[in-house]
């Protein structure tokens, strides 16, 4: 057997004062022992050293504070599969008690816990505490004392005892088991502080890892993106070794249909493992810095244009493509849906092209074509994933379109997808984690009535009730997302926009920026205004509140806007804001959403849904709503003065540079006069922007200065205390009040937890 240097992990000091441990025996592990005159040594009686990392390594997967040892042999019995290690020359085995400087030489018990005697080895040098012993242990014997095995390997080289410890570190993740996953996973799951897989995950990962094609069905933040991003980290651990930088060509391409939930979820992939290189190919950022990443990614992520233009653009990256072992189609109703469909269909096309153009060639090369049917057989495999599957694409592909969006049963999805993508099952696996409802059922769902004009005022009043909340308001269109925006900053609340008319950086700054506040590190921008671009797949942790500004267009669009909050088992409320005729649309969508659901599954269906479910109107107190309305109003003044400005200067700088470039004067007096003389559609919106463009400096810094008077003045309904000014108040305090019977019951009036409870 060759001697060879084994690397270890120095385990976290205790936290404990370091005297109280004078008198405790030290466990190291069990006795050293003698085996044909070699010393079989406990682990933690090696004379283990600090392991040499190169510079650059930036606590790469947790190897700071990696010990070494050589000439040591690592001896696995046969039977019972503990590990042992044999020094080749005989150890001094001196146990110290490094924590209190003294050498202890009392042994001090027996235990093949190998993490119990690392912790007490370091105590007195606590290094990066963030993966423990065993942990790492699983991870140094497949890196380092085996580069050559796998990950699985280098699991079962573990005895049962420490197979358990390398599991359950920072949080147990014994429930992970059954689905014998590698000691790898285990441990970033454990440090990500997953306890236990998901429905869908507990489903479909067994079904991916034993090679079959999946179509996965959950509702929304139940966990779908690491249902199918495990089994694909698990064949990477498997082939890295394999994989050198010179030779590899992508193991996966996952289709996105937006950009923002592309880089969602390369983060998501490189959370569980910094070391595959993701390639995110979207629109909005640089073609060649895609293009260069792309060469050595190990899997792809990309929304169907930029990445059609990358495969396309040559440089071997469609050969590279086509050799890809898991297409991953998430969102797949919406990829496969308008507006992503040619080039989705070039790409799937692109990618079978060897194989159809191999069978052409089948009378002449029968064995050639044998060959490719069996790579297809053997490489690819097809994973589709979404929360509901629709079936208005159907009726739009076959040139049919209507709008409605109705949400598709199951075997009609399962028709539709079989016959557009290649499956390499005859039957790929449909699992269904959720087949009484794609809703979360943490969430709760109401409507507010009001009329078209007050939409602005009940936003505002809903956000102020919920001032503690992440938030995320849907629009229908970009120029609501740009008048809101603004409208709800000057009211003091902190608003950042999304909307695909944004460059792609401000994009993923607006996402991040409340990714951000809700992990506690900044306090503004806790509220996402938004268009639809982000009701698909964003995982915003902690959102508590949805309203919809707008009516979602589809039935479907409300499952998934409404789905950015309660994610993973939490809490949240969807809220529609409509006008009195919209109100029987609404209740007939949203029930139509739960009866479907029903539908689909009849046995267990809820009561609610088989009965027609019925979503309520919140009753929000008029009072608190009607005080608010002269800021609301002012700010939506100001909003409406900037946007106008802002537009008129754009024009200008247009007309401007167009009237140089054709070497004309440009007079915007003239402009404005032919402008202000149209009469005809839109004219009164022009005349009101005229308007609002006309207000002088002074005017608009007077506006200003009322409105921030206003923001500070009291909002009240008599009796109370406490007031709302402007976004800062403490409503959780005060409903806390109210519970505790204060005065502030009426100024809350009955709104308390809106009604939704
Ligand atoms: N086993 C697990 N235990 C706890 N949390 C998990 C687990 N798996 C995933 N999560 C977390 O749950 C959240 C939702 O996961 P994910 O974004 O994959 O949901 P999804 O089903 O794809 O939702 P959507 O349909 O909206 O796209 C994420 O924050 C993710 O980190």
């Amino acid at each position: 057997m060759a001697v060879q240097t084994v690397r270890k992990r120095k385990a976290a000091a205790p936290k404990q004062e370091v005297t109280q441990h004078k008198k405790q025996k030290i466990d190291l592990g069990p006795k050293p022992t003698t085996d044909r005159g070699k010393l079989i040594v406990p682990a933690g009686a090696l004379q283990w050293k600090d392991a040499t990392l190169p510079d650059r390594l930036d606590d790469y997967e947790g190897f700071f504070g990696l010990e070494e040892i050589d000439d040591v042999d690592i001896v696995r019995d046969g039977t019972s599969g503990k590990v042992s290690f044999v020094s080749k020359a005989p150890q001094r085995v001196e146990i110290q008690a490094r924590h209190n400087g003294t050498t202890e030489d009392e042994w001090a018990g027996f235990s093949d816990h190998e993490d119990s005697a690392s912790s007490a080895v370091s105590a007195k040098k606590p290094k990066n505490t963030k993966k423990t012993g065993s942990e790492v242990k699983a991870v140094a014997l497949a890196k380092s004392a085996k580069p050559s095995s796998t990950l699985a390997t280098a699991f079962t080289e573990l005895g049962e005892h420490e197979q358990d410890a390398a599991v359950s570190r920072d949080v147990d993740v014994s429930a992970w088991r059954d689905l014998r996953l590698s000691p790898d996973t285990l441990a970033a799951l454990s440090r990500l502080g997953f306890s236990k897989p998901s429905a869908i995950q507990k489903a479909s990962i067994p079904e991916i890892l034993s090679g079959h094609d999946v179509i996965g069905k959950a509702s929304t933040g139940s966990g779908k993106t690491l249902a199918f991003g495990i089994p694909i980290l698990e064949r990477y651990l498997e082939l890295r070794n394999k994989r050198t930088k010179d030779n590899k060509v992508p193991l996966a391409l996952i289709l996105s249909p937006t950009r923002e939930l592309a880089h969602q979820l390369a983060l998501c992939l490189n959370d569980l493992f910094e070391s595959p290189v993701v390639a995110t190919l979207t629109g909005g950022l640089s073609l060649q810095k895609q293009q260069r990443i792309m060469k050595h990614a190990d899997i792809v992520i990309g929304t169907p244009g930029r990445l059609w233009e990358i495969m396309s653009s040559g440089q071997g990256t469609m050969d590279a493509m086509k050799q890809i072992q898991f297409l991953v189609v998430d969102e797949a109703d919406r990829l496969l849906s308008e507006g992503h469909y040619k080039e989705l269909e070039e790409i799937l096309d692109a990618l079978d092209r060897e194989i159809e153009a191999a069978a052409d060639d089948q009378d002449e090369d029968g064995e050639q074509v044998d060959k490719i049917h069996d790579r297809q057989k053997h490489l690819r495999q097809t994973l589709v994933f979404s929360a509901t599957f629709d079936r208005g694409l159907q009726r739009k592909l076959a040139g049919k379109s209507k709008s409605g969006g109705e949400l598709m049963s199951n075997k009609e999805s399962m028709e539709y997808l079989l016959a557009k993508l290649k499956f390499r099952d005859e039957s790929p696996k449909f699992i269904d984690a959720n087949p009484v409802s794609q809703l979360a059922t943490g969430l709760k769902e109401g409507l507010i009535e009001c009329t078209g004009t007050e939409k602005d005022l009940y936003l505002y009043a809903l956000l102020m009730l919920h001032s503690n909340a992440r938030a995320l308001v849907f629009t229908n269109s970009i120029d609501a997302v740009r008048r809101i925006t603004p409208l709800l900053q000057n009211l003091g609340l902190p608003a950042v926009a999304l909307h695909s008319g944004m460059v792609q950086k401000a994009r993923l700054r607006s996402v991040e920026r409340l990714t951000e506040a809700a992990g506690g590190r900044i306090s503004s921008s806790s509220i996402l205004v938004a268009t639809d671009v982000a009701a698909r797949g964003l995982d915003i942790p902690n959102v508590q509140l949805v309203i919809h500004y707008h009516l979602p267009r589809a039935a479907d669009t409300y499952v998934h806007r409404s789905g950015r909050t309660a994610r993973a088992g939490q809490q949240g409320s969807s809220i529609l804001i409509c006008g009195p005729e919209e109100v029987g649309g609404v209740r007939r969508l949203v029930a139509k959403v739960h009866a479907r659901s029903a539908a689909n599954h009849d046995q267990e269906a809820s009561d609610a849904a088989k009965q027609g479910y019925y979503i309520r109107t919140i009753d929000i107190d008029r009072r608190i709503v009607s005080r608010l309305r002269p800021r609301a109003t002012l700010a939506k003044q100001i909003a409406d003065m900037t946007i106008a400005k802002e537009k008129q200067h754009k024009q200008e700088d247009f007309f401007r540079n167009a009237a140089e470039e054709l070497g004309m004067e440009y007079d915007s007096e003239e402009l404005e006069k032919q402008d202000s003389g149209k009469r005809g559609r839109g004219s009164k919106r022009k005349s009101k922007e005229r308007e609002a463009r006309e207000v002088t400096k002074a005017e608009a810094a007077s506006m200003r200065a009322e409105l921030k008077a206003l923001l500070q003045q009291r909002v009240n309904v008599g009796v109370s205390e406490k007031y709302l000014t402007s976004g800062g108040i403490d409503i959780e305090e005060l409903l806390r009040q109210q519970d505790k019977g204060n005065a502030s019951t009426d100024f809350l009036g009955k709104t308390g937890g809106l009604g939704m409870e």
